[in-house]
């Protein structure tokens, strides 16, 4: 299967970061959703499933045909919770019909990691609505209570190395767990909202202690109230993901490059872009002084 991206010809930069500001002021005036957490996590999390179903083997799945909208993929039990990321993103398609639902999912994780004070996630426009029946079977996310092999498998699928993988799971300094989506709870307190380097601080710097949750999966705790999953924790348990750990613990600039790069990567896994697509690297709101 190629998935081609069209040629979107009668939309400009302009039009595509006024698509971005409208996501992000709702996402500044929103901010009570999830105890004050806000929507970032959980947009961040939709662009990922949305394209994280993606199969190299056979070019099928992945953001390019927006089949999230379809409840055989949103009714995933791998993609509990997000809902609320599609509702808060319903309002922008009416807003703005001309923008694949692809494009939609994708282009609401870039707005949220920029938003957020994280890198520019260099992003670019075609994806085409497939119908219902393209959707991918259900079980093509992750796990999140096996090791390392697991993990290094699992990303093989997604076209994704060992440094793009560490690069990525640094996402999870977002947002929190949730029992009732996915059997993991915390972390405690405040989870946080802001893109920064403290997952690999974190992994490196806590004393985590595996034990047994209120739904009886394991998950590793610290005394300070934060929390890893098993899958997390496997990049410290293993020598080649421990490199890239210390790396991008202790330097963030290349922590922000590398995530850039994979994230952009993982947004546009088996699409095939024109020559003539331009790419956009968006202003964030404060940039723009609004
Ligand atoms: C081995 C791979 C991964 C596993 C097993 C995994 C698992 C999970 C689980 C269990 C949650 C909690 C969801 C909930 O209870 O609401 C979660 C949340 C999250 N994940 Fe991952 N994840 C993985 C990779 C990624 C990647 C690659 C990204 C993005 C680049 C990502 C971004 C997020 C974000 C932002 C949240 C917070 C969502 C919220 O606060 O609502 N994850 N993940
Ligand atoms: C600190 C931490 C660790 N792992 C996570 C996994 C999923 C979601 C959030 C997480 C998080 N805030």
């Amino acid at each position: 299967i190629v998935h081609m991206a069209q040629e979107i010809k009668d939309k400009s930069e302009k039009d595509y970061q006024e698509v971005y500001n409208a996501i992000a002021v709702k996402l500044r005036e929103e901010d009570e959703f999830d105890g004050y957490i806000g929507y970032g996590p959980v947009l961040t999390r939709l662009a990922w499933h949305s394209s994280g179903t993606w199969d190299k083997n056979n070019n099928t799945g992945g953001s390019f045909g927006g089949t999230y909208q379809f409840q055989k993929e949103s009714n995933d039990p791998s993609n509990k919770g997000l809902h609320n990321g599609a509702e808060f993103l319903a309002p922008i398609h009416k807003q703005f019909p001309w923008l694949s639902h692809g494009d939609l999912y994708t282009l609401g994780g870039v707005v949220a990691i920029q938003e957020l004070q994280g890198p520019v996630i260099p992003w670019r426009p075609g994806r085409v609505d497939l119908p219902e029946d393209m959707t991918p079977d259900n079980g093509r996310l992750p796990d999140a209570v096996y090791g390392a092999d697991y993990v290094r498998n699992f990303f093989k699928r997604l076209d994704l190395n060992d440094q793009e993988v560490v690069a990525l799971m640094g996402a999870h300094c977002l947002g929190r767990t949730h029992l009732q989506n996915t059997g993991f709870d915390g972390p405690w307190g405040a989870a946080s909202n802001t893109f920064t380097n403290e997952f690999f601080l974190n992994l490196l710097n806590e004393n985590w202690k595996l034990e047994k949750n209120e739904a009886k999966n394991m998950q590793w705790n610290s005394p300070k109230g934060y929390m890893m999953l098993p899958t997390d924790h496997a990049l410290i348990e293993d020598d080649k993901y421990m490199a890239y750990v210390k790396l991008y613990a202790t330097n963030n600039d290349k922590f922000f490059e590398d995530f850039a790069k994979a994230f952009k990567k993982l947004l546009e896994g088996g699409i095939t872009f024109p020559q003539s697509t331009p790419t956009y690297r968006f202003e964030t709101l404060d940039s723009q002084g609004l």
